[in-house]
């Protein structure tokens, strides 16, 4: 074995395989105090990073030093490292392994690992150090679909669609997944438009939905989330691969009919009263703020009130 570094370098790593060794290091990070595995004979370094909660990040380099390691090299070295980590007090380890090096996966599992969660070219794992069961926060537990109850105040029609692959055909609002990043509001618009050609604006949100263990959600919950669209054009051309029809029908007739789904015919109703009565009713507003994190902004959705209430102090 080469001489292993002194001081504030750890004193024992170790991955051996043909061409390559590791070696844990132990160093200052630019951020921070940092773990490092330092390879050997050029090849590829492999880096850790304390986090703010005493957790140690190991994430797997795509390609080098890795690609001549063996699973039982990799097991023994992280073996060696897990008993570093934990001599030091780390309450847990995060793996991050790319999808091409995923046969150390294996050998993690055996070390105790679990995933955490997968993203479409990596896995990340974990190993929980700490006293009691894990305090590690789980990662995404809900799907969000967003639809959006298009109702045109004129005619006071709303806009239905039936899906195609369904048993049964049901009326109900178009709508779909919310994808990474995207407002509620812009999903329900921009689904509308995908599935029946319509352009629409966001109003607000009239209802929320939570269901456990959905079976269109992977075994996730799902929040169902309906927004209140005002139309912005009128001649339906509906997606032919999601939709069987698409149509725009008089509110009263949705409320009437018996071939809707609950939430449809729930959400109808609340239509009808906020027609009836003002929609100041029913919607739950959303306005743009700051976020404590510098630069962010996020959307708030609450009932609209008179302005007073934004410099209330007390209750007197
Ligand atoms: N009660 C209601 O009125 C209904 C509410 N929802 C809610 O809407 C949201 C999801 O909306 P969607 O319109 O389903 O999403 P979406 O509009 O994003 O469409 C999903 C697309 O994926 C396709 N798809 C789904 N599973 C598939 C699979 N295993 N293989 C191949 N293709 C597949 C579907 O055919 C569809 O074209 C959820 O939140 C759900 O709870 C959905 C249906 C009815
Ligand atoms: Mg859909």
């Amino acid at each position: 074995m080469p001489p292993l570094p002194s001081g504030r370098f750890w004193r024992a790593v170790l991955l051996q395989s043909y061409s390559a060794r590791l070696l844990a290091g132990h160093r200052e990070a630019s951020n921070g105090r940092g773990c490092r595995l330092y390879p050997h004979a050029g090849a590829e370094e492999l880096r850790g990073e304390l986090d703010r909660f005493g957790g140690v990040s190991v994430r797997l380099a795509q390609r080098g030093a890795l690609d001549h390691l063996d699973a039982a090299s990799f097991q023994r070295g992280l073996q060696a490292a897990v008993q570093q980590w934990r001599s030091e007090g780390r309450i847990a380890v995060w793996l991050h392994i790319p999808i091409l090096q995923s046969r150390f996966i294996a050998p993690a599992a055996s070390l105790g690992f679990c995933f955490h969660h997968a993203e479409s070219d990596s896995s990340t794992l974990t190993l929980w150090l700490g006293e009691g069961p894990s305090r590690l926060p789980g990662y995404a537990t809900h799907q969000v679909g967003v639809a959006g109850a298009v109702f045109d105040e004129n005619t006071r029609k709303v806009l239905v669609v039936q899906d195609r692959n369904k048993l049964k055909n049901m009326w109900k609002f178009p709508g779909g997944l919310s994808e990474p990043g995207e407002d509620i509001g812009d999903t329900a618009v921009r689904e509308v438009l995908e599935e029946t050609g319509i352009k629409s604006e966001f109003r607000s949100l009239l209802s929320i939905r939570q269901q456990h263990t959905n079976p269109g959600a992977f075994g996730k919950s799902d929040m169902y989330i309906i927004c209140r669209l005002k139309p912005h054009s009128f001649a339906i051309n509906f997606c032919q691969h999601e939709c069987l029809r698409c149509e725009w029908m008089d509110l009263n007739d949705l409320v009437k009919t018996e071939n809707t789904t609950p939430i449809t015919s729930r959400v109808a109703r609340l239509l009808l009263y906020g027609y009836r009565e003002g929609f100041d009713k029913i919607d739950f507003t959303m306005e743009e703020l700051p976020a404590v994190y510098t630069g962010l902004f996020y959307k708030l959705y609450h009932k609209e009130l008179p302005d007073n209430y934004r410099t209330m102090t007390g209750t007197d």
